[in-house]
């Protein structure tokens, strides 16, 4: 790994931003949608075929992969790049957000947090030396600090610990990456939506001083409104030089309220989620393609649409294969919501390059009907 990690900021247009995120793997081009990797596959797809969707770069679970296959093994096998067949960029995150909302039996103290599997009931433990040694041995090329996310509601004094114990955990997760070039590892700003808290959150994190900065703690429940409205400020409180990742981000017009405010990543499993279950997003809205309705429609789930799901089938036929529950079902329903996604994605890009966001954002919600289409 001879070439370094870098972000080259394009262009801006009011808040939003536009650049290049340079690793040895490859770059990432942002505003950048990571599609979600769990468990070494982003379900239902090939990795070429998430490669055909426009995706630069995925996001791998440590919390999964360390309960099976083990982060020995796949290191045994050359890594998780080799091993899942994505020889691109991948981020991981750090384990703690799936312990506290997957596993059972867990124990948080200052040291990190013991819990049982939620596959088989074994007992594990995860610090943040832990989990940046799994995220390391997993070959990440974007490492999360260990972080605790908060569950809300919770009463200020207990998000103002919370963040607190993070802030001390990506110390220690900064301490145990070492020195890595070509790879980077993000720090993650807590302080739920109290705006003293986040920038106190802010300044802790520059003061160690990370290749990225994430905006965590949101997305866990508390509204579009009471996003946005911390996404109003808190993206402002980190270096302008360095990416900002939103985690866990989110439908579409989520998305794009996001980068309109600054962000630079996202992740979420919406996309893949939702195909696997018969929901399509379009440019006019959500399709449920199990509904009665598309039974004898002939039409494709998007006339606008380039993607194999759209190219070569009707609302028929998906309505047909969901019904019957056949693999193809979910195979094509993601394709599709993953190819849109990155559409999204590559509109806003151009967009903020050519100084037209504000219009872009406006045909975006003006082609959106309300409710399913
Ligand atoms: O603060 C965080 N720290 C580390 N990982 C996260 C992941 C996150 N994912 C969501 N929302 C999407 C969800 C996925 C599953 C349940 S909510 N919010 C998130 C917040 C964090």
């Amino acid at each position: 790994m001879t070439k370094r990690f870098s972000f080259d900021l394009k262009a801006t247009d009011g808040k939003a931003r536009t650049g290049v995120i340079n690793t040895p793997r490859g770059e990432v081009r942002t505003p950048a949608f990571m599609p979600v990797g769990t468990a070494a596959t982003v379900k239902a797809m090939m990795p070429e075929s998430v490669r055909a969707t426009g995706a630069d770069i995925l996001l791998g679970n440590t919390y999964h992969l360390m309960l099976r296959p083990t982060a020995e093994r796949i290191d045994r096998l050359g890594g998780l790049h080799k091993f899942m067949n994505w020889e691109r960029p991948i981020l991981t995150d750090s384990g703690g957000f799936q312990v506290m909302s997957l596993a059972g039996l867990r124990k948080l103290t200052e040291k990190g947090v013991t819990f049982k599997s939620h596959i088989d009931g074994s007992k594990h433990e995860l610090t943040p030396e832990r989990s940046i040694e799994i995220q390391r041995l997993l070959g990440s090329d974007i490492v999360m600090c260990f972080d605790e996310c908060p569950a809300l509601p919770a009463d200020r004094e207990r998000i103002a610990e919370s963040m607190r114990l993070s802030m001390r955990w990506a110390e220690r997760s900064r301490e145990a990456f070492g020195d890595r070039p070509g790879h980077a590892l993000f720090g993650i700003m807590q302080g739920g939506l109290e705006q003293d808290l986040r920038e106190e959150s802010a300044e802790a994190l520059r003061k160690i001083g990370f290749e990225g900065y994430a905006v965590g703690g949101l997305a866990v429940g508390e509204g579009q409104e009471a996003m946005f409205g911390c996404l109003d400020y808190a993206p402002d409180f980190l270096p302008v030089d360095k990416p900002r990742y939103l985690m866990g981000v989110g439908k579409p017009d989520d998305i794009v309220g996001a980068v309109a405010r600054g962000i630079d990543m996202m992740d979420c499993v919406l996309p893949s989620r939702s195909g696997r279950t018969g929901q399509a997003f379009t440019r006019h809205g959500v399709v449920n393609i199990k509904n009665a309705r598309h039974a004898d429609d002939p039409r494709p789930l998007d006339e606008n649409c380039s993607c194999p799901a759209c190219s070569n089938y009707s609302r028929a036929y998906l309505h047909h294969v969901f019904r019957s529950n056949e693999m193809i079902s979910g195979m094509l329903l993601t394709w599709h919501n993953l190819h849109y996604f990155q559409e999204i994605m590559q509109g806003m890009r151009d967009a903020i390059a050519a100084g037209t966001f504000e219009a872009w954002q406006a045909e975006f919600h003006a082609q959106r009907a309300q409710g399913d289409i």
